[in-house]
C-alpha cells in the first residue's frame, strides 16, 4: 500500500536528524507526540523507520513527602527534637508525634520506660532516609535506590513511568526519500468543480483500506420478544384476522362466569388468581348467564346447579387468560363471520421458576361462522404454527369448562420433544347461548412466551423480561436464534 501523507511528512522531518525522539519530531511536525508514534508505527511496518520504546521509571515525592523534603522524615525530626530522654507527655506535644513515635519505636531508636522516652543510640539513617535525601538533590529518586519502595509503601513517594519513543530512519527509508515523494496534500473529498473540470484525475487521492473492519455500532432496535410478537400479528393479519383489544383488569363475570366457569371452580381461588378490590357492574342481560349457571337456561344443559352469586361475578381480577376478551368481542359481534385475535399479558399466581412466571403473554383467537368445525380449528392451529416455524404439531385431548371438544396443541422441538403450547376447542352452548350467538365458535389461547423461548433458544423464561442489553444487542434481527 502507498504511504500516507503523514508517513511522508515523518520521513521528511526525520531524514536530516537520522534519529529523534517522538516529542522532538512532534514539535518539528507541529503535531502531538502520540500522533508521531502512530505514523512511525505505520512506517515501521513498511521497514522505513525503527521505533524504540524506552520506559524510565522515576520516583517523585507525593504531597505528603514534599512536606519533609530538606527537613527529614517525621521520626528523624522528632528524634532531633530532644536530648537523651524526654517524658512521653512532652514529646506528644510535638506536631509530628503521632507519626514519628511509632516509626522511632519500629526502627528501634527509642525505648519507653515509666512514661519516659529514652534514645537507644544515635539512630544511623536507614536506606529509606538515604533514598529520601536524594529528592533534595534532583526532585526525584533514582529507581536503583534501595529504600525507595519503603517510601512508596508509606505514601511519601510515587512511581511515575515515562515512556519515550526514539525513531530512526532506515536505509530503506532514506532510499525511498531519495527517489522522491509526492508531498502534495491528499484529497479526501472531491468538490463538484473538481469532478466537472476533470481535475480529479491528477489529484493525489487519499487511499482507504476497504479490508479494515469498522467499529461495531449498536443502533436502537426492537426487543427480540416484541419483534416476535409483531411477527405473529403479521401472520394473523395475513390469515384474515382482526385484532381485538381490552384491559388487563376484568370483572370475574367476563374472566370466568361468561365462560361457564363455575363459581366454586378451583382456578377462582385466591391462590391462583390476583383479585382486586374493584368491582364492575354486570352487563345488561347478565341474567341469562346466571340462568345458564343455575339450571342451563333454555338449552338442554342442566347448568352447574346451586345459586349463582352476582356479587362474586362483580369482583375484578387481573385477567387470567385472554379468553375474557374473546367472549366480550363475541357478545358485541353476533353476526358471522368473526375472525379475531389478540396478544396480551395475563396474570396468574404461580410459583416463579425458569419456565413459569406470574405474568406472561397469550395469543388468543376465535373464528365464528356458519358451519365451521373441529377440523377447521386443527387446520388453523397447524397453519399458524407452521408459519411460526413449527412443522410438527399434534393435538392431545384436553379439558376446559368453556369448550367441547377441547385439545391441547403440542409442537415438536428438536432436543426438547413435544412441548405443550396452550389450549383450544369449540365454545360450548353454555357459553354462546346466553349471548345469542348461533354459530359455532372455534377458540384457542396459546402461551407465546413459550414460543418465544423456543424460537430465541432461551432456557429461562425470565430472560424475556430482563433488561439484558448485551443479549438484546447480540440477538440477530432475523431468524431469532433458530
Ligand atoms: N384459556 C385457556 C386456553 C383456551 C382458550 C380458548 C379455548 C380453549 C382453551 C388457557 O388459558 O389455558
Amino acid at each position: 500500500m502507498e504511504l500516507t501523507q503523514n508517513e511522508k511528512k515523518l520521513l521528511v522531518a526525520l531524514a536530516p536528524l537520522g534519529s529523534a525522539d517522538a516529542a522532538a519530531l512532534a514539535e518539528k511536525m507541529n503535531t502531538r507526540p502520540e500522533a508521531v508514534v502512530q505514523y512511525a508505527n505505520l512506517a515501521r511496518e513498511r521497514g522505513l523507520v525503527e521505533v524504540e520504546r524506552d520506559v524510565t521509571r522515576r520516583y517523585r515525592p507525593t504531597e505528603e513527602g514534599l512536606a519533609y523534603v530538606g527537613k527529614g522524615l517525621p521520626e528523624r525530626q522528632l528524634f532531633e527534637s530532644f536530648g537523651e530522654a524526654i517524658p512521653m507527655r512532652d514529646l506528644q506535644k510535638h506536631p509530628l508525634a503521632k507519626i514519628g513515635i511509632g516509626w522511632m519505636r519500629r526502627k528501634g531508636w527509642i525505648t519507653i520506660r515509666d512514661g519516659v522516652v529514652h534514645k537507644t543510640g544515635n539512630a544511623p539513617p536507614g536506606p529509606d532516609e538515604v533514598a529520601f535525601a536524594r529528592v533534595g538533590e534532583t526532585g526525584e529518586i533514582p529507581a536503583d535506590e534501595e529504600g525507595v519502595l519503603d517510601l512508596v509503601k508509606r505514601g511519601l513517594v510515587r512511581e511515575e513511568d515515562e515512556v519515550t519513543y526514539t525513531i530512526s530512519i532506515t536505509p530503506h527509508g532514506r532510499a525511498l526519500l531519495a527517489a522522491g515523494l509526492d508531498l502534495r496534500e491528499e484529497v479526501g473529498t472531491l468538490t463538484r468543480e473538481q469532478i466537472i473540470s476533470g481535475a480529479w484525475e491528477s489529484l493525489p487521492l487519499r487511499r482507504y483500506d476497504v479490508t479494515k473492519l469498522p467499529r461495531r455500532v449498536y443502533p436502537g432496535k426492537t426487543h427480540p420478544y416484541q419483534r416476535l410478537i409483531d411477527e405473529m400479528r403479521r401472520v394473523l393479519f395475513d390469515m384474515g384476522f382482526a385484532e381485538m383489544s381490552g384491559g388487563v383488569v376484568q370483572s370475574s363475570f367476563w374472566n370466568f362466569d361468561a365462560l361457564f366457569q363455575p363459581q366454586d371452580h378451583p382456578a377462582r381461588e385466591m391462590q391462583d388468581t390476583f383479585f382486586l378490590a374493584e368491582r364492575w357492574p354486570l352487563p345488561e342481560g347478565y341474567e341469562r348467564v346466571r340462568e345458564m349457571h343455575e339450571h342451563g337456561g333454555d338449552t338442554s344443559s342442566t347448568g352447574w346447579g346451586g345459586r349463582w352469586s352476582a356479587e362474586k361475578a362483580q369482583q375484578c381480577v387481573l385477567r387470567t387468560h385472554t379468553t375474557s376478551l374473546s367472549i366480550q368481542h363475541l357478545a358485541e359481534h353476533r353476526e358471522p363471520p368473526v375472525k379475531a385475535f389478540c396478544i396480551g399479558r395475563v396474570y396468574r399466581r404461580e410459583a416463579i421458576d425458569p419456565t413459569h412466571l406470574a405474568e406472561f403473554e397469550q395469543l388468543e383467537g376465535i373464528v365464528m361462522d356458519e358451519g365451521v368445525n373441529f377440523r377447521h380449528l386443527l387446520g388453523f392451529l397447524k397453519e399458524f404454527y407452521a408459519k411460526m416455524g413449527f412443522d410438527r404439531v399434534r393435538f392431545r385431548p384436553g379439558y376446559f369448562p368453556y369448550t367441547e371438544p377441547s385439545v391441547e396443541p403440542e409442537v415438536y422441538v428438536e432436543g426438547l420433544g413435544w412441548v405443550e403450547l396452550g389450549g383450544a376447542g369449540i365454545f360450548r352452548e353454555e357459553v354462546t347461548a346466553p349471548f345469542g350467538i348461533e354459530h359455532p365458535v372455534l377458540a384457542w389461547g396459546l402461551g407465546i412466551s413459550r414460543v418465544a423461548m423456543l424460537r430465541l433458544g432461551l432456557r429461562d423464561l425470565r430472560h424475556l423480561y430482563r433488561s439484558d442489553v448485551e443479549w438484546i444487542r447480540e440477538t440477530p434481527i432475523y431468524g431469532g436464534g433458530r
